[in-house]
């Protein structure tokens, strides 16, 4: 799906709106950022990027979709829209600018993964669907990486198309999960789409479908001799893996090896140190043991510190559906617009709260690091930039400073990805993406990697942003 249509009813009224009114030309910046960090966390990975970029290109009305506009009603009868707006529709190419954080990226509140740039009717017509695509993957990527973490390098398998949110739910989940770190999906159509290595055991369903349990596994090795994970607990489980041992025995003397067992139920700590005792004892120390059945990063934690013997992590639901927090809550805000003279001028939106009142300006991120690891990220004013040292100051608490010595090592995080809405560079491989977050993480000092009461990563305003916040701020109030 890739229509512009992909919007709130309230982004075409504006778009009709500045149109009339003569100020649909107004150069405007707009930043995409997270004001808090999903699952409790230490931090997030940005996603989505490639996808929101795809959909700018594509932009355009179609006759159908100008059609459906031009039918909208008003509650007294009148056309919505006028005539001549719906041809301007027709005509509209998007020529955004965007300086984008590369997907992959670890990223913190407040920090713009995106800045937009263009005229305000362009920008606000782009706000809906690239919050849409951005919060959804950065969530799952985010996610992902969390269920990595707990499983320690130990590959996991994303299995949760099934119980997605639906079907683009599930195809994007999986393209996230994989930048996260998974190391497989069970999802063919993103195998297809994406390049995802494809990974699977088999159902309930086919042992069910025989009248004996090993005449399931033997008929599968038969029909799949090199990709063979056999479901052992469908009646029980370590008969089901004494099954699985004579299959893999037979497989053997045909020259090939069991790939697995799979255990979904019962206690899957005992359970796979069971298993892996007798797959030993019968000399197949090479059959890994998949473990599945609404495991999560805390489950997978809590099964490793139980010395459960799982090689290998199936994850679904929980994953796919981020199933304890179920939306970034990311948020498009118009941070600056451009005078006649071609100066910017910083707009600030005001809130009850000082750290969801947003932040003025043209935003860029500097990140600053230290024998390998990130320090510090300061947010800062491109039409203010600075210079040697620093402090960051956390704009939900500013008692919060990090003090950044001149000549620290720093790189800038938001880097050009479209000029006048064409691509500046072509689509990144999605293994380039997937290995950006894994040099990311390892970047993060560990106390802002685990998963409860982690450290809080420095990440906030640049002093003179802070100031100038402020300054904003008490004029306002
Ligand atoms: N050793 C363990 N420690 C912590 N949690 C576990 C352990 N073993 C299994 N679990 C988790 O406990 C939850 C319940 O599993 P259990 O198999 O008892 O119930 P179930 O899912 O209803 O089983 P079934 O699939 O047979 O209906 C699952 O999320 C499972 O991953
Ligand atoms: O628990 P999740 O993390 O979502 O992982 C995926 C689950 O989906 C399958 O169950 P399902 O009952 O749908 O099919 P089955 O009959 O093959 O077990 C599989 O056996 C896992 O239990
Ligand atoms: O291949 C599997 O084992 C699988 C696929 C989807 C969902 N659960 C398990």
């Amino acid at each position: 799906m890739n229509s512009p249509l992909q919007t709130d009813l309230y982004q075409l009224t504006m778009a009709a709106a500045y149109w009339q009114s003569g100020t649909a030309d107004h150069e405007s910046v707009f930043h995409l950022f997270f004001r808090r960090l999903p699952f409790q966390g230490g931090y997030a990975i940005a996603a989505g990027l490639e996808p929101a970029l795809q959909w700018l290109e594509a932009f355009r009305f179609r006759t159908e979709e100008l059609d459906y506009l031009a039918s909208l009603r008003t509650r007294n009868d009148h056309p919505l829209f006028r005539d001549d707006f719906l041809a301007y529709l027709g005509d509209l190419r998007l020529e955004l600018d965007i300086d984008a954080v590369p997907e992959g990226s670890a990223v913190f509140p407040h920090e713009p993964l995106l800045r937009v740039q263009g005229t305000i009717l362009h920008a606000q017509l782009a706000e809906t669907a690239l919050l849409n695509l951005v919060n959804f993957q950065t969530l799952v990527a985010t996610k992902a990486a969390r269920v990595c973490y707990a499983a320690a390098g130990e590959p996991v398998f994303e299995f949760g198309y099934r119980r997605a949110q639906g079907p683009d739910g599930g195809l994007t989940a999986s393209r996230a999960a994989w930048i996260g770190g998974c190391e497989g999906t069970s999802n063919v159509l993103a195998g297809h789409r994406y390049g995802i290595p494809l990974r699977g055991t088999h159902a309930h369903s086919w042992v069910m479908s025989f009248d004996d349990e090993q005449e399931a596994f033997d008929r599968y090795a038969e029909a799949m001799p090199d990709n063979s994970t056999m479901l052992v607990d469908t009646y029980d489980t370590l008969e089901g893996v004494d099954k699985a041992i004579v299959t893999a025995r037979k497989l053997r003397k045909q020259g090939h090896e069991l790939s697995g067992i799979r255990l979904d139920s019962g206690d899957l700590a005992w359970l796979s140190q069971q298993a892996r005792a007798k797959l030993d004892a019968a000399g197949f120390p090479d059959v890994k043991i998949v473990a599945s059945n609404d495991l999560d990063e805390h489950l997978i934690e809590s099964l490793r510190h139980q010395h459960a013997k799982i090689d290998v992590w199936g994850v679904g639901t929980n994953l796919v559906t981020a199933a304890d927090q179920p939306a970034l809550g990311g948020v498009y805000k118009l941070a600056a617009l451009r005078r006649d003279d071609g100066t910017w001028q910083p707009r600030i939106k005001l809130s009850e709260q000082t750290a969801k009142s947003s932040i003025p300006g043209r935003l860029q991120v500097r990140r600053f690091m230290e024998d390998g690891k990130f320090i510090g990220d300061a947010i800062y004013d491109v039409d203010r930039s600075f210079d040697g040292a620093t402090t960051i100051i956390d704009p939900a608490d500013p008692i919060r400073r990090k003090e950044i010595p001149a000549g620290t090592t720093a790189t800038e995080l938001l880097q050009p990805v479209m000029k006048a809405g064409r691509r500046i560079a072509p689509a990144e491989p999605l293994e380039t993406i997937r290995n950006r977050c894994q040099e990311s993480l390892a970047s993060l000092h560990t106390g802002i990697l685990r998963l409860k009461n982690p450290h809080a990563y420095p990440a906030g305003l640049e002093e003179g942003l802070h100031e100038r916040r402020e300054k904003m701020l008490g004029e306002l109030r």
